[in-house]
């Protein structure tokens, strides 16, 4: 940790805590963090926006006209999920988190996924340390570029969702994704499109792709198409490390990713705009799971890890340490055996979120 003469600046965040579980995961995630902070230099100052499908039903809006100039006086943000079944789910997507993703140019969305010390695996013989990977997904452009138009009344409605490709676009989320392979051990990126069957994007991907890899002769490469990717994933998990894909392909496998570490609940993810000219956004990979809502049983290790990114992205080399202690109580506390039921434990989310804070205690008294 810093020592305590030099006191840190004061980092604001953002919260966004949307409907459903994101609620509960941020108010969480909010203890855990002001534990970090008391017991570490970190200062942090905390905005709230209530931006949910509640208000929407109240305001008419999900957010302000200028919610984007409000966000960018902060340092970050971070988000719970957005999404609730009185709602159409498109539009929750598309007039909050989409938005921000767009606007803010978070173009990239890092998902890293491992089994944490505690847990099991669904795939047999699938040890922690066996999957450790770090999805990169495109976030700003793709099968979510938002083009397209409904015409015709039914039953002869003609849609078109057009997936939008640009050489920039691509070219920056694989430099990105070619740096985060450098910085892990194993050097090694694997590229995930659908390019023998969709002929134009998905092959100027391939060929952004190749055109990059020169620059990182250190970074051994390899291609997969995405439906032979959930193959490799299920039956050779050791065999892949770091992997890039699109907005739509990088969406659905890191759930996939997720459920073979253990569960989505433990997933984070965090939407970056690598340039820095504006908030990054962090968030639980999950939705607000309506089935478990307000029952306070959802895992919060997610949004946990997730704001260990946060404070890792605000510090920019200056709070390793501080996120690591945060990340190592997480690890601690499932190594224990407290967790939710969905990793097959019988604690709430109070219980695990109150072990972790009390883990962080506990490394901070061991550290002086
Ligand atoms: N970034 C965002 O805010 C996202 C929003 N959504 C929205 O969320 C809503 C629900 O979507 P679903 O498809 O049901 O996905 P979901 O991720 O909310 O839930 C899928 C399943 O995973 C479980 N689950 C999710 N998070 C969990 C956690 N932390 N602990 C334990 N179990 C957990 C849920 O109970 C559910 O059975 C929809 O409105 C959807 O549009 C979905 C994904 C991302
Ligand atoms: C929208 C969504 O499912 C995601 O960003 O993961
Ligand atoms: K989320
Ligand atoms: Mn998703």
């Amino acid at each position: 940790m810093s020592s305590p003469s030099s006191p840190s600046r004061c980092y604001k965040i953002a919260t966004i805590p949307g409907d459903g579980i994101g609620i509960e995961l941020t108010q969480s995630t909010l203890q855990v963090l002001n534990r970090l902070a008391s017991l570490t230099n970190i200062q942090l100052e905390f905005g709230h926006f209530d931006w949910s499908s509640a208000k929407y039903h109240e305001r008419g809006w999900y957010m302000p006209s200028d919610g984007i100039t409000q966000l960018r006086e902060y340092d970050a943000v971070f988000f719970g999920a957005v999404g609730w079944p009185d709602v159409p789910d498109h539009i929750s997507l598309w007039e909050l988190i989409l938005p921000i993703r767009k606007s803010m140019n978070q173009y990239v969305n890092v998902r890293p996924t491992r089994i944490l010390p505690g847990t099991v695996s669904p795939l047999r013989n699938c040890q922690p340390g066996d999957l450790d990977w770090v999805i990169v997904r495109e976030n700003s452009e793709g099968e979510y570029a938002g083009q397209g138009g409904i015409t015709h009344a039914a039953p002869y409605s003609i849609a078109t969702e057009v997936a939008v490709f640009t050489y920039p676009g691509i070219e920056r989320v694989m430099r990105f994704a070619f740096e985060t392979a450098r910085s892990r051990p194993k050097k090694h990126l694997t590229l995930v499109t659908k390019s023998n069957a969709q002929r134009y994007g998905m092959v100027l991907w391939d060929s952004v792709f190749y055109d990059v890899a020169k620059e990182y002769p250190d970074v051994r490469t390899d291609k997969m198409l995405v439906d032979a990717m959930t193959v490799r994933m299920t039956r050779n998990p050791k065999s892949l490390d770091t992997i890039v894909a699109t907005n739509l392909f990088g969406d659905i496998l890191s759930d996939l990713a997720a459920g073979l570490s253990g569960s989505i609940g433990i997933a984070a993810s965090s939407n970056l705009d690598p340039t820095r000219k504006n908030p990054s956004m962090f968030e639980p990979i999950s939705g607000s799971a309506p089935d478990i809502a307000g029952q306070g049983i959802a895992n919060p290790i997610g949004a946990f890890w997730s704001a260990a990114e946060m404070i890792r992205w605000v510090g920019d080399g200056k709070l390793d340490l501080e996120a690591d202690m945060l990340m190592k109580a997480i690890e601690n506390v499932t190594a224990a055996g407290i967790k939710t039921r969905d990793l097959g434990g019988e604690c709430n989310m109070l219980d695990v979120t109150e072990a972790i804070c009390g883990e962080m205690d506990r490394i901070s008294s061991e550290a002086k």
